[in-house]
């Protein structure tokens, strides 16, 4: 099968975070890469991603490793996007190819068309829907995305050979990729990650704001600790992806408001029997999709 993919003597990855780094960590693995560049805001995470394997060279001047590569993976905060697509259309080789792995695509589909113009065609926008709560080169992992979905939102400027090489990568990592339009993909995101990460983040920061939090937290347990894992998330790649879905995740916030207004309705009319009932529909439809995760084994 490696033979059919695309090699990848020098592959750049700026942003040498869990994302990037698990990246880099998968093409070696795959045998698919000669050599990493990793470009960054810092020496001290570079070091780390040198000393750990993760990438062969380290830099803090992206323009030098844009022009010697032949993949470039931007998987930066999305915010820094519109900074770092200058230089892609700048220093790119006209062969190499670019795609991100940002969790928002709308935005990073706008500055490519903002900034690529000659390059627009070696773009390919895509992201892994696989993570953690945990930042930094030193969390990235070889098998992050074994058995999870990839997105790809190709631009009908994209060029066919493009998609192919990164769909490829991407499948070599052990990912089943899909392709949506960057609309879908920022719509089913905002409802099924980012909303439940605000709510986690929003849960957290009330209790830490009281002047008794630390009585809450001592007594706080799995239940709470579940659902406020993804608080413990990066704040600024957090606020990059809510700024940049702005629409569909208000319109997901405007829509819970709305369904704990009827909970809050139901309750203050002690109106016990439908208040289990919309919880006995949220628990069969949270068995049936852990069903289906378990049958797919994409969890
Ligand atoms: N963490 C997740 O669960 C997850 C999952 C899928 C996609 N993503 C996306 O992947 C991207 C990276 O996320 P991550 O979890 O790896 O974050 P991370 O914090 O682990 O890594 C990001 C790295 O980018 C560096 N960086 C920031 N701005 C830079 C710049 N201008 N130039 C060079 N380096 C820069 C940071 O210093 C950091 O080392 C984000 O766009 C995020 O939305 C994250
Ligand atoms: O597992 C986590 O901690 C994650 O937040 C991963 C998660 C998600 O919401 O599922 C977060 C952001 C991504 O863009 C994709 C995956």
């Amino acid at each position: 099968m490696e033979n059919n993919i695309q090699r990848i003597p020098v592959l750049a990855v700026v942003g040498v975070g869990l994302i990037g780094g698990s990246f880099a960590l998968a093409m070696k693995k795959a045998g698919l890469v000669d050599k990493v560049i990793g470009v960054g805001r810092g020496l001290a995470n570079l070091e780390d991603a040198l000393h750990h394997g993760v990438v062969d060279e380290i830099t803090t001047d992206p323009a030098s490793a844009i022009a010697t590569c032949d993949c470039l993976m931007l998987a930066t905060p999305v915010g820094q996007l519109s900074h770092l697509f200058p230089l892609v259309e700048k220093h790119l080789k006209p062969t190499a190819i670019v795609t991100d792995a940002g969790s928002t695509k709308g935005n990073v589909v706008g500055f490519a068309r903002e900034h690529l113009k000659d390059r627009l065609p070696n773009f390919v926008p895509g992201h892994p829907i696989a993570g953690a709560e945990f930042s930094g080169a030193k969390a990235a992992k070889e098998d992050l995305y074994h058995r999870k979905h990839v997105v790809i939102t190709p631009l009908a400027e994209s060029s066919i050979s493009a998609v192919a090489a990164v769909s490829a990568w991407w499948a070599a990592t052990g990912a089943d990729v899909r392709s949506m339009t960057p609309e879908l993909h920022d719509q089913i995101f905002a409802a099924v990650s980012h909303l439940p990460h605000v709510l986690s983040f929003a849960l957290v920061d009330m209790l830490a704001n009281r002047t008794n939090g630390s009585l809450f937290f001592d007594f706080a347990a799995s239940g709470f600790r579940d659902f406020t894992r993804i608080a413990s998330s990066h704040p600024e790649m957090w606020r990059d992806i809510c700024l940049a879905n702005k629409s569909a995740l208000l319109q997901e916030m405007y829509d819970y408001q709305a369904q704990l207004s009827k909970i809050t309705a139901l309750l203050e009319a002690a109106n016990g029997a439908e208040i289990e009932s919309i919880f006995a529909t949220a628990r069969e439809a949270r068995n049936a999709w852990l069903h289906q995760k378990q049958q797919s084994l994409l969890k």
